[in-house]
């Protein structure tokens, strides 16, 4: 039974397209748990997780041979959502213990990548990854309990998103949201966002779990989110830029590169959204743009998807991970109502995960969008906590 919270429902369940298209509970379980498996503890050319001596572990990112908080982040809710508690501690000890700030401008947020003997590559944060580790331990929190230090999930959840609001308020930094429009920036200092950070999914539930103060703030920021994701996203394409201004226009060419167009970062709208229509079915909106956004890919062939414009001229450039790519227009099924729902379901269903060099980022969302479309990504609140 569906109940309401100011305008976002939470549907309490959770879809299994797979099923819906014939597949049976098994073969959908099956095939979960054999990618848990290869991603997780397959061979050295397939994983991409790596537990050290002792008590740490690693998800490296195999396209660029670090780890950075966005896969650390991934790893934690892969493994929370499957119950695999030494997995995730193993995660989280390495993110905190070597990539969390204690002091300065960055204290609490996390360097956003570092190199694979935990080294800081570079100081400064991703956003994307502290939402995403803090709405994996405050799941971690709901199915395991806190324990001692550092696993006293829903304290460490608490911190982050504190320091996400605060940060600057009362010593050096910036936060992660910015205070007059409650939209997430792309990293702390810039006036300006990533449409693939938007979680108005996370937001809701942060709206229960995150500092009494701060709850009114993250309601409002889901809001804002949804809001935001109808300007950023291209009316005829569905397309969104890597970087987009608050008023969700591209954002101008930056000193590290020209992120106007769609590209590897992009592709995670398409699943966010849907995700957040699974889960809360606020914003109808999220059915056509899923609908747009798979007419657009509809006649494009996986090998020869590339970097488009926003009004979906391409470039000659290929993608860099066209599976990932195809991983999140079919995530989009969950949310999507027209023709080509079942047939990008089905074409995943039907593409193995990416071997070779570049696989990190597209098993990441490969993964994802099997969660998803299987009914396993899903709600974990702590005992009494209600919707
Ligand atoms: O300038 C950095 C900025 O690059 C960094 O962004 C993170 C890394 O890139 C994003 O994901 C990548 C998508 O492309 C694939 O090829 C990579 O493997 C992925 O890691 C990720 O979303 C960002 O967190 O953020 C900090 C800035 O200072």
């Amino acid at each position: 039974m569906a109940n309401s919270r100011q305008g976002a429902f939470f549907t309490g369940e959770y879809r299994n397209v797979f099923s819906e298209m014939g597949y049976s509970e098994e073969a959908v379980g099956s095939r979960l748990e054999e990618i848990w498996q290869e991603l997780f503890h397959g061979s050295p050319d397939v994983r991409l997780y790596h537990p050290m001596d002792g008590d740490k572990g690693y998800m490296v990112d195999t396209g660029n041979d670090d780890a950075r908080t966005e896969g650390m982040s991934y790893g934690m809710m892969f493994a929370v959502q499957l119950d695999k508690k030494d997995e995730f501690d193993r995660l989280w000890n390495f993110s905190k213990t070597f990539m969390q700030h204690r002091e300065g401008r960055y204290k609490d947020y996390f360097a956003w990548h570092c190199s694979l003997d935990g080294t800081k590559l570079s100081p400064g944060p991703a956003p994307d990854g502290e939402e995403f580790y803090a709405m994996a331990l405050f799941f971690a929190s709901a199915r395991w309990g806190d324990g001692p230090e550092p696993y006293d999930y829903s304290v460490q959840a608490r911190q982050i998103l504190r320091a996400c609001l605060h940060q600057g308020e009362e010593g050096p930094g910036d936060p992660m949201w910015d205070p007059a429009t409650k939209l997430i920036k792309f990293v702390p200092e810039s006036p300006f966002s990533d449409p693939s950070y938007h979680l108005p999914h996370f937001y809701e539930l942060f709206a229960l779990l995150a500092d009494e103060e701060d709850r009114l703030f993250w309601k409002e920021a889901a809001a804002a989110s949804r809001a935001y994701l109808h300007t950023a996203c291209h009316p005829a394409t569905g397309l969104s830029a890597e970087y987009a201004n608050f008023d969700g226009t591209p954002a101008p060419p930056q000193p590290h590169g020209d992120y106007r167009y769609f590209y590897s970062d992009a592709y995670r709208v398409a699943g966010n959204i849907a995700v957040d229509w699974e889960w809360f079915r606020a914003d109808p909106w999220q059915v056509e743009q899923s609908n747009r956004l798979q007419a657009f890919f509809r006649d494009k062939e996986v090998s020869d998807y590339r970097r488009y414009h926003l009004d979906g001229t391409p470039f000659e450039e290929p993608a860099l991970h066209p599976i990932g790519l195809l991983a999140t227009n079919a995530m989009a099924s969950l949310a999507a109502d027209g023709p080509d729902a079942a047939a990008f379901a089905e074409l995943l269903w039907n593409t193995p995960l990416r071997t070779g060099k570049r696989r990190y980022y597209d098993n990441c969302l490969y993964f994802f969008a099997f969660l998803a479309l299987s009914g396993h990504y899903r709600i974990y609140l702590p005992e009494g906590g209600r919707l």
